[in-house]
């Protein structure tokens, strides 16, 4: 595409060579570039991108989209000055792909947990309805039956509107996509139309990243800042931060709840280890899914769908029939009947709900053994509070690495285990290798004992040092399981 027309809607604070050369890709990591390309130079979390500007230009490319100039500047090169690269790249990106995101019906998901399990639920309902559909999501992006691994929750702009362009060729008419915090702060959603977004809440998370709970909230409230009048706007008014999405929002705004009055409203009438029993619009549904938690997800999904326009009915019916996301809530048994649970809690208020979970659904004297680890170059602030949770609803816990990425598993570990009250030391050990934590509770467990195995669900590594090395919970479980 010629640049030019690639540069329509983006604001330019100064523009320097030819504009009417023609681009080949976008990219914005020099590492990336072919003949071409227009490197766009992005100030990063680790380094600023515009240090490579030379090297992009050595390995071809034609154009460069930045903050700031270079003091020298390359004849054969264009370059073009803006305020926000990153968001520039956005716009840039759409023009592209030639705005996939109009072409189909694009609903997005934001919220502290459950993005995966109401995006993954959409598109497996939609599916069902009859409609191609496209999923961007952390577990993975599928279109129709085809599976695209996943790196990010929320890709990068340039491959979302790739990933679109590629939905669209192919018939889809809607795509389910999460939208993380960290996407809308790094301008990934940036020239994206969304015909409707879901809030799901807002707990502990990401504060390494976001500095603060209020920043957090700017950065889920950015998303719906930014939906247009067309869109619904749909949150949980049952989290206190759902109202305050709606606050600036042009979409229609519209709410779900369990406590209060709302759009959408519903009722949790059993709970066991087999599912769900709700009434929603005054119908009693059984769902596959458990935990009192996932009422919410089924409630926003299927407000979703009907401000989609479908029908009551029938999105019961095949509501009804749906799996949850791998990873989240899954069960492996033994032969002698230990209950193994593999979920992807993560943040405190997850580990909380799927514990809560477990203890409402025990019975007799069924001991709970949970083993969680915190991952590495996240947010540590919320370590020490998971290992109380832990401890606080289990009669057993095992502490354990989780991905620890760059940083020392140790370190980790001990900031964890700070959060466990004296009363919990003697239930508590530390068991650093995962692979051997797991097994240790197996161990420890007699028939119909829980184990809880939190924080990686459906990850089949554990990166260690940047390194992924294959890791996959389920796969232990049964294998300590003698299977
Ligand atoms: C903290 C964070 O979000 N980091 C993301 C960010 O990287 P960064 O800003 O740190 O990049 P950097 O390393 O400082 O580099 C700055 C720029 O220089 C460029 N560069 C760098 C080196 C080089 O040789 N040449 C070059 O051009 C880089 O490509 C980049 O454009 O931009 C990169 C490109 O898009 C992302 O891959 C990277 O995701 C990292 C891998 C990551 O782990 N992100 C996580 C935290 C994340 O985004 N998570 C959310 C989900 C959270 C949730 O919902 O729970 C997600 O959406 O997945
Ligand atoms: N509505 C919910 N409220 C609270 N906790 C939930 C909810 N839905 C799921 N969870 C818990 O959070 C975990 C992660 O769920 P899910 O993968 O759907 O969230 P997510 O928002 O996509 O997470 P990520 O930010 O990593 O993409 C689940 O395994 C479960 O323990
Ligand atoms: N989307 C989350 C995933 C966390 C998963 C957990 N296993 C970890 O590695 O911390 C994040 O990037 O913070
Ligand atoms: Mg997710």
């Amino acid at each position: 595409m010629i640049l030019s027309e690639l540069l329509y809607k983006v604001s330019l604070l100064a523009v320097s060579g030819k504009t009417d050369i023609k681009i080949t890709n976008i990219v914005f990591d020099s590492r990336q570039v072919q003949e071409g390309s227009l490197f766009v130079a992005i100030g990063g979390t680790q380094v600023d991108g515009h240090n490579f500007i030379e090297t992009a230009i050595e390995k071809g490319a034609k154009a460069i989209l930045c903050e700031y100039l270079p003091q020298q500047l390359n004849d054969e090169v264009a370059y073009l000055k803006v305020e926000n690269s990153a968001k520039a790249m956005g716009l840039v990106a759409a023009n592209f792909y030639e705005h996939p995101s109009k072409k189909l019906k694009l609903v997005g998901v934001t919220g502290t947990n459950g993005k995966t399990s109401i995006a993954t639920l959409l598109f497996r309902l939609f599916r069902k309805l009859g409609y191609r559909c496209g999923l961007l999501s952390t577990v993975q992006n599928q279109i129709d039956d085809e599976i695209i691994p996943s790196t990010h929750t929320t890709p990068d702009s340039v491959k979302v509107n790739e990933l679109l362009a590629e939905m669209v060729k192919k018939g889809v008419t809607y795509c389910f996509m999460e939208v993380s915090s960290h996407a809308v702060v790094q301008e990934r959603i940036t020239g994206l139309q969304f015909v409707g977004g879901i809030f799901t809440n807002l707990t502990h998370d990401h504060l390494d990243f976001h500095g603060t709970v209020d920043n957090y909230i700017k950065a889920k409230k950015g998303f719906f800042d930014q939906l247009p009048a067309s869109a619904f706007a749909l949150v949980n008014t049952d989290d206190k931060v759902g109202k305050v999405m709606l606050q600036n929002t042009a979409a229609r705004k519209e709410t779900y709840s369990l406590k209060n009055i709302g759009t959408f409203k519903g009722k949790v009438l059993a709970c066991g280890l087999l599912g769900l029993q709700m009434e929603i619009d005054n119908k009693e549904v059984w769902f596959k899914l458990i935990g009192s938690f996932n009422a919410y997800n089924l409630l926003g999904v299927y407000g979703a769908a009907i401000l989609l326009g479908e029908n009551s009915d029938e999105v019961l019916m095949q509501l009804s029939d749906i799996q949850p996301p791998a990873g989240r809530f899954e069960q492996v048994v033994s032969k002698n009947n230990i209950v193994g649970i593999v979920d992807y809690a993560h943040t405190p208020d997850a580990l909380k709900n799927v514990l809560e979970t477990i203890v409402d659904l025990r019975e007799g004297n069924q001991k709970i053994i949970t083993v969680v680890g915190c991952g590495g170059n996240r947010d540590t602030t919320k370590r020490p509070i998971m290992a109380e949770i832990a401890c606080k609803f289990s009669d057993n816990v095992i502490l354990t690495s989780d991905n620890p990425r760059n940083e020392d598993p140790l370190d980790i570990l001990s900031q964890m285990e700070k959060g466990v009250p004296a009363i919990y030391f003697k239930k508590t050990q530390i068991i650093e290798d995962r692979h051997e934590a797991i097994i240790a509770a197996v161990k420890m467990a007699k028939p119909e004992d829980i184990i809880l195995v939190a924080g990686k669900g459906h990850e089949t590594y554990q990166e260690i040092k940047g390194v992924k090395h294959h890791f996959d919970d389920k796969e232990v479980l049964r294998e300590a399981f003698g299977e």
